[in-house]
Order: C-alpha cells, then structure tokens, then sequence
C-alpha cells in the first residue's frame, strides 16, 4: 500500500499534530527544507530522532536531500572518498535504525532552482515559476568547472560504492531527478534530466536498492508521459514526490495538485499497478492565505489540502477492478 508521507520539522511542532490528525504517520526528513540545513547525521542523532517521531507515533520512512553528500562528490574533488566513507556510514546507520529510503540528487552548485516565487495562483495564492531565459546560460558561478562526463563518472563511481552498502543495510536509494530537468542551469552540466539518463543509473548497479525518486513535477516538464513513465520505471521506484508543472524545462509554473496537465488519477492508478509500496509525499505546494511564504514550496496549508487531495485519488484507485 502507498504510504502517504509528509516532510516533517525535525522537532516536534504543530505539523506533526496536523499530520497525524490527517492520518499521516509517515515522515520524511528533510532539513536543507524544513530544519536547520544539517546533512551530516551521526547515528545518536539519528536514533533521537528516530525515537522521537516513534513516541508521537510516526515512522521516519525517508532522509531527502539532507543527506552526507556535496559537490565534493558530485564535482569529484579533494575530501570524496571521505565524504562516500560518510555516506556508507549513514546507510549502515540508516539500515540499523530501520529507515527504509534515502532520497539524494545530483545536482550540483544550485538546487532547485526557480526564477520566480510568487507567481498568483489559484484564488491569489502563490506558486514557484523556471524561466531559462532569466538565467542565463553561463558561463558558471565561479569556482564550478566540471563537465557532463565527470559529472557521470562521478555518480557512477558513487553508485558502484554505495549501492552495495545499501543493500546490506536494507536501504533502498532513489535519485532525485535534477530540477528543473535541463541540460545546464547558470553554465553548470546537468545529467539526471530524462528517462534515458535513469536507465543510465539504473543500469550501473542493477539493484533494487538502486532507484527512482519519481517526482512527477520533474517528469512532467522533461515532456514524458507521466503514468506511461511510472509504469515503466516500476519497480525502481523506491519514493515519490506527488505534483505538478505546467510548461517545459525551459519554462514552466508549479500548479496545484488538482489544477495541472497531468491526469494525476491515471497516475495514482500506474503505481498501484505496478505495485509501489513505499512512501509517497506532496512536492511543492502553493502558499495560501495568512502565510509569509518564507518557505516557498513548503508552506503548511497546501499540504494539508494536497494530502485531503491525494487520499481521495488513493481511495479511487483502490476500488477499480484488478
Ligand atoms: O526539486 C525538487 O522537486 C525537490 O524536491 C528537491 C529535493 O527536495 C531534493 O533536493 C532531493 O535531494
């Protein structure tokens, strides 16, 4: 069964509470989010948290993004067999605690990036927008020099050092596709950015525990066919992030989760069709009325209806005939 998930503050705050009271009792961790912005986590602090999700009955399922990796390993540069080292110990630590998933991405330099954070929405609420043209295509920031093919030896040295660990320890990775899905964004290479390049990954270490974080807003904008491209990584999916982009890599604007392109239904019917079980979260959702927008993305309103949103689209989807 799909786990409904959310990204929850690493204390206890308000959002735990309307998570539960939603029926949530997954988390997910995310700190560069949501959080101080800490990615290196001994085990202690690990296990802290873990046990304190636990008490307030919830899982921590998923560590995203806030994981031990930098551009040191992404850009192959002086300390990576230290900072992998790391990486393998987290996994080990990960596994022991019994957290099942952790989400990681290539991207390098930037994170995701968007030109625009208040884009009128919905009723005047408020979303992110990419726009290429405002960006820029290079040359890079300074300091960045790497090109498309170290940045795939270095993802495929990482994966050939990580992913057995991983199976060892019982954790299932899912690379985050780059956001958004280009082939540069400000001059610095991007290779995570369409179907080919996942069976690229995929193919380095033929592994379980070698997947997908299919974040469908991504998937949208590469110009795929969502619930086609949910069916055919299938089994590889080991993570979900639920939303929506209208436009193209080149340009596009966040939607709700209801107002997009893409049929999220028939998408909500390919995983249960493929038969994902693990935990799948709202992506990015809009900010509403009375909130700062501080967090552009993660504000605490849009979640609340995209989970009501989601668990309706979960329960349809259950009742089709097999
Ligand atoms: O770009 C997005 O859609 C993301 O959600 C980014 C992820 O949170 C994160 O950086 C993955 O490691």
């Amino acid at each position: 069964m799909v786990e409904l998930s959310l990204v929850l503050p690493p204390e206890p705050d308000r959002r735990w509470e309307l998570a539960k009271q939603m029926g949530v009792t997954s988390a997910v961790l995310h700190s560069l989010e949501i959080g101080d912005g800490k990615r290196f986590w001994s085990y202690d602090e690990l296990s802290r948290l873990k046990n304190w999700f636990e008490g307030a009955g919830i899982d921590l399922d998923v560590v995203e993004g806030s994981v031990p990796l930098t551009d040191v390993t992404r850009f192959g540069l002086e300390g990576r067999d230290e900072e992998i080292a790391a990486f393998k110990r987290f996994l080990r630590d990960a596994g022991r605690l019994g957290i099942p998933v952790v989400c990681y991405d290539w991207m390098g330099g930037i994170r995701w990036a968007r030109t625009d954070v208040h884009v009128e929405a919905r009723g005047g609420s408020l979303t992110t927008a990419f726009d290429a043209a405002k960006t820029g295509d290079g040359p890079p920031p300074e300091g960045i020099d790497v090109t498309r093919e170290e940045l795939w030896g270095n993802l495929e040295h990482f994966l050939r050092e990580v992913v057995p660990v991983a199976e060892e320890a019982g954790v299932k990775l899912g690379l985050h596709p780059d956001d958004p899905p280009r082939e540069s964004v400000r001059g610095i290479p991007r290779i995570v950015n369409g179907v080919e390049a996942y069976e690229r990954v995929l193919d380095v270490v033929d592994s379980e525990h070698n997947g997908v974080t299919f974040c469908q807003g991504n998937f949208a904008a590469m110009g795929v066919d969502v619930p086609e491209t949910i069916r055919h990584f299938g089994e590889r999916i080991n993570f979900v992030h639920f939303r929506d982009v209208e436009g193209t890599a080149d340009s596009f604007v966040e939607t709700w989760h209801d107002d997009g392109p893409t049929d999220m239904l028939a998408a909500m019917r390919a995983y249960r069709e493929v038969g994902f079980e693990g935990p799948m979260r709202p992506d990015h959702v809009p900010t509403m009325a009375g909130e700062q927008n501080t967090k552009p993305g993660y504000e605490t309103k849009g979640r609340l209806f995209a989970i009501g949103y989601m668990t309706g689209l979960l329960e349809r989807s259950r009742s089709d005939p097999k």
